[in-house]
Formats: C-alpha cells, structure tokens, sequence
C-alpha cells in the first residue's frame, strides 16, 4: 500500500463576524492524498478551497479534526513544530507569483533554502537546477519585472519546491495567465510534481486541468466529494 502524505480527518472551520454570525467553511472535511498522487480541488468561489489548503499546509488551524502530513500528526503541535513541519515539507503556490522583486529568479529558490538550513554553495546549484528544469536556465539573474507573466509563475514553481516538499499546495497555480500559456504552464508544473514524485492538491476552476490530474475532489456544503 502506498504511503500517505496528507491526511485530513473530519476538518471543521468557521469564521466568526460576531454573534450570531458566523459562516460554516468546512464541515468535516476529509481527504488522503496518497505518495505521489495529484488531485485537483474544484468548487464554486467562496466554497472553502484557500480555507482548506491554508488548513493542510499549516498555515491556519481547524477548530476541529485532525491534520497529518509524512505521518505526523500536527494538529495540535506548538507553533513552531507546524512552522518546521511546513518548511520541510510544505511547498505553496498561488494565483499570484509574490516573488520578491528586488531578487534575481535564482536568489528567489536560494532564500528559502538558506533559511531552512542549506548552505549557499548547495541552495545556489539547486536553484539553477531547478530553473533548468522548467526551462529557464537563461533567466536565473533575471529579476521578476524582466520575465513574461509564465516565467513569473515558473519560478514561483521552482521556489516551491526549493526545500523538497513531500507535499505541493496550489491555489489557481495559473489562474492569472492567458488560456494558452496557462495550459503549457500547467504542463511544466505537473512535469515538475511528477518528475519530483512530491504529492500535490490543486486548486482549480478550470475543468480542463482537473481533468488531467489523477482524481478531483469538489468541496461541497463544507465536505469533499469525489469529482
Ligand atoms: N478571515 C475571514 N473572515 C471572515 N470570513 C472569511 C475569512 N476568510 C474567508 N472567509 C469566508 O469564508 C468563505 C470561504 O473563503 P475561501 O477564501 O476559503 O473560499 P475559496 O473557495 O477559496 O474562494 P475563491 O475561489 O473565490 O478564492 C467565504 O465565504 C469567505 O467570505
């Protein structure tokens, strides 16, 4: 049987605008996401999808269940056993690239490297193998402002990446780009996740990507169901 990544037990969440109100997001929430195995999450704007990936990458609490990633539980681990947790096993990816602009596309897979504990020499040669990867071993000393708006998110694939994930969170990964380049984009990402053998949940709107991932999951009245 093959190992499982995330796990998601019965995940509750809601957002209070004082009482009485409060929105319902999540409503036991549950999801395995097998070793290497990509699922796309689809659901209706304002269903709960970045609710949910910031819940799996450790970025919020539930207000109940559990949330385990390689194995660990870390539900109700300390602040900074999360922050370690999400570090070393935890890559994100959003709608926007948030490079940081005054860096080059290498320093930007370099400075998470180094702030998880790798040394220059090491961070600097992954960073250009990365970047190589996803074809752009010609803009390494490019800074953000000087690459295409697909560039901007290849990189952003590449620092993702930079500490080796066991886990790919991405929100609408290339819902900012034209249908064209978000299609080939998209394609350089999945070589990436399958190359890498990391597993990945991806959030999406587009049916088409979905379609190419391994399973979908649609968020429905605050649960997951199968696509
Ligand atoms: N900090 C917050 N305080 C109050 N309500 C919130 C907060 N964050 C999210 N919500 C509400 O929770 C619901 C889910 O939001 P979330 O951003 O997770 O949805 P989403 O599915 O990612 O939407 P989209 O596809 O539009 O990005 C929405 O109704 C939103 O208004």
């Amino acid at each position: 049987m093959s190992e499982t990544v995330l796990r998601l037990t019965g995940i509750e969440k809601g957002y209070k605008l004082g009482r009485p109100n409060e929105v319902r997001v999540l409503r036991g929430a549950d999801l395995t996401l097998a070793a290497g195995e990509v699922v796309a999450l689809v659901a209706p704007s304002g269903a709960g999808k970045s609710t949910l990936l910031h819940i799996a990458g450790l970025l919020d609490t539930p207000d109940a269940g559990r949330v385990e990633i390689g194995g660990q539980d870390l539900s109700a681990a300390s602040d900074r056993a999360r922050t370690a947790a999400r570090r070393g096993m935890v890559g994100f990816v959003y709608q926007f690239h948030h490079l940081l602009p005054e860096f080059t596309a290498a320093e930007n897979i370099v400075l998470p490297q180094l702030a998880n504990g790798a040394g220059p020499a090491e961070a600097e040669a992954r960073a250009v193998a990365l970047l190589s990867a996803v074809g752009l071993a010609a803009r390494t000393d490019h800074r953000p402002a000087a690459l295409s708006g697909g560039e901007q998110q290849r990189v952003a694939f590449c620092r993702a990446l930079a500490n080796a994930p066991r886990l790919l969170l991405a929100d609408e990964p290339t819902g900012n780009l034209d249908p064209a380049t978000s299609d080939t984009v998209f394609g350089t990402l999945m070589g990436l996740v399958r190359e890498t053998g990391l597993s990945a949940l991806i959030a999406t709107h587009n049916l088409d990507l979905a379609a190419r991932m391994d399973r979908v999951v649609r968020l429905e009245a605050g649960r997951l169901v199968p696509g």
